[in-house]
């Protein structure tokens, strides 16, 4: 079949949203924050009376106490609810959806149980690696990755086989000629979760590909959706798929940016974002950092001009082979480089725990965007610092929304910045703890 999975839907997205910004809300307040602090502390992983395999890589995994919406999602979603959550960037979702279904699984039907889609192919390599994580004391769990730009004949092979896999972390191109050309049998699908849902149900291209799988798997299942970003339009849509669902969400959008996070812009001409960049990388303090542009050949050219300077930089786009594209994403995961420039296929979902700096080299598109992007800084409630360049009224204009959308005030860089503003590495679980009362419960 047309490799139309192979297209990257995040580097130029072909479709209109149909989600609309959101009107910000009333900001939160420091009290209502910590009204809630104790009622985490009193809970640990313990309290969900998981499997002790998963108990023992929780620990292995230095997870000491749950993030507020593993906390408020986890006891519903191993009893099968489906879960419609939205929860800030790097707050642990992925953790809710993986445990969920390994506590659910049942190894012993050699059946594909569990169907996990996600937007983009390094996203669902970095999920399946998850899974393994989770999975590392649960040696029956058979667990496969699919995504374009990769052999499929491999692929086919595997579902054909006498073990096929229990679960299935894929992109919806790939699963869905899967799907198409009878290779997945999803008889046995006990289980269907989104991630990044409203990137994947606005983009119609790949709505169409969710749908007709979900339409080949058993009615009775139980569906789980996650994102940072969940306008009520796409909300509804969501729903469509669900069945009576907890709707975890963040009541407020102004909640919705990361506290550890400082926030800046930078007023500039076209002509000097290279050479302001350039004092950017030689003064600022990075562990490692993340400069977004809007087009594969700006990755392109800006990657050879920082290699140029000496900068130990990498790029990551869909201009790359597949193989390509996951190895270097690997070699940025593992610490190999330090700075990486990357187009809107890297702005979500991906996870870099020693990434400190986002720089928006050209402003993103809209303010959900923004909100992705620099949430690949300051993960699970760690210090980050955010810059955008802004050279157009186009520019301005979205800086506009986003601090009216999310009600944050994203400030001039200013010319000395505190280095322990951004550097200083909170404790993993102290930090989180202190941003509890951000997501709410509804049950409906
Ligand atoms: N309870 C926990 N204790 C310590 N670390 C955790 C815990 N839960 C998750 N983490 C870590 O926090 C990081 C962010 O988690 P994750 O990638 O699941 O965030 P997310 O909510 O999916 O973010 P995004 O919206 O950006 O996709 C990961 O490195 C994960 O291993």
């Amino acid at each position: 079949m047309a490799d139309h999975e192979l297209a990257d839907y995040e580097d130029e997205p072909e479709y209109p949203t149909v989600a609309g910004a959101g009107a910000g809300a009333v900001a939160g307040t420091e009290e209502g924050d910590k009204k809630n602090y104790a009622g985490i502390h009193s809970s640990g992983f313990r309290d969900f009376l998981l499997k002790q395999e998963l108990l023992r890589a929780i620990s292995d995994l230095g997870f000491e106490h749950p993030s507020e919406v593993q906390q408020e999602c986890i006891p519903q979603a191993i009893l099968g609810m489906d879960v419609l959550c939205q929860a800030k960037s790097g707050h642990g979702k992925t953790a809710v959806f993986v445990l969920a279904t390994l506590q659910q699984l049942d190894t012993s039907e050699n059946k594909v149980s569990v169907i996990v889609l996600c937007h983009t192919r390094e996203l669902a390599f970095q999920i399946k690696n998850e899974y393994s994580r989770f999975a590392r004391y649960m040696p029956d769990v058979r667990t496969a990755v699919f995504y374009g730009g990769t052999p499929v004949q491999k692929d086919q092979e595997l579902l054909k086989s006498a073990e096929v896999p229990h679960i299935i972390v894929a992109t919806p191109g790939r699963l869905n000629a899967l799907a198409r050309d009878k290779s997945l049998n999803a008889s046995g699908v006990k289980h269907f979760v989104l991630d990044e849902c409203d990137k994947m149900l606005e983009q119609l291209d790949m709505r169409r590909d969710v749908q007709e799988i979900f339409r080949i798997t058993p009615h009775s299942k139980q569906v789980m959706m996650f994102s940072a970003t969940l306008s009520k339009e796409i909300r509804v849509t969501c729903k469509k798929f669900m069945n009576n669902p907890l709707e975890i969400f963040i009541d407020d959008e102004s909640k919705l940016t990361l506290h550890g996070l400082q926030q800046h812009f930078l007023r500039l001409e076209e002509t000097q974002k290279n050479r302001k960049l350039n004092d950017l990388l030689d003064t600022l303090d990075f562990n490692q950092v993340v400069i977004f542009v809007k087009s594969v050949g700006r990755a392109v050219e800006l990657d050879k001009l920082l290699r140029e300077c000496g900068f130990p930089c990498i790029t990551v786009h869909s201009g790359l082979s597949q193989e390509e594209r996951i190895s270097r994403y690997k070699e940025f995961k593992n610490f190999e480089k330090r700075i990486l420039v990357a187009t809107d296929i890297f702005g979500r979902g991906i996870d870099v725990e020693r990434v400190n700096i986002v720089i928006n080299y050209d402003t993103p598109a809209d303010a959900d965007s923004y909100l992705h992007r620099v949430g690949r800084a300051g993960r699970f409630g760690t210090k980050g610092l955010a810059l955008t360049f802004v050279s157009s009224q186009a520019d301005l204009d979205v800086l506009e929304k986003i601090q009216s959308r999310f009600e944050v005030a994203i400030t001039e860089m200013p010319a000395e910045l505190d280095k322990t503003t951004y550097t200083r590495e909170a404790g993993w679980s102290d930090a989180i703890l202190l941003q509890v009362g951000d997501v709410s419960g509804v049950y409906q």
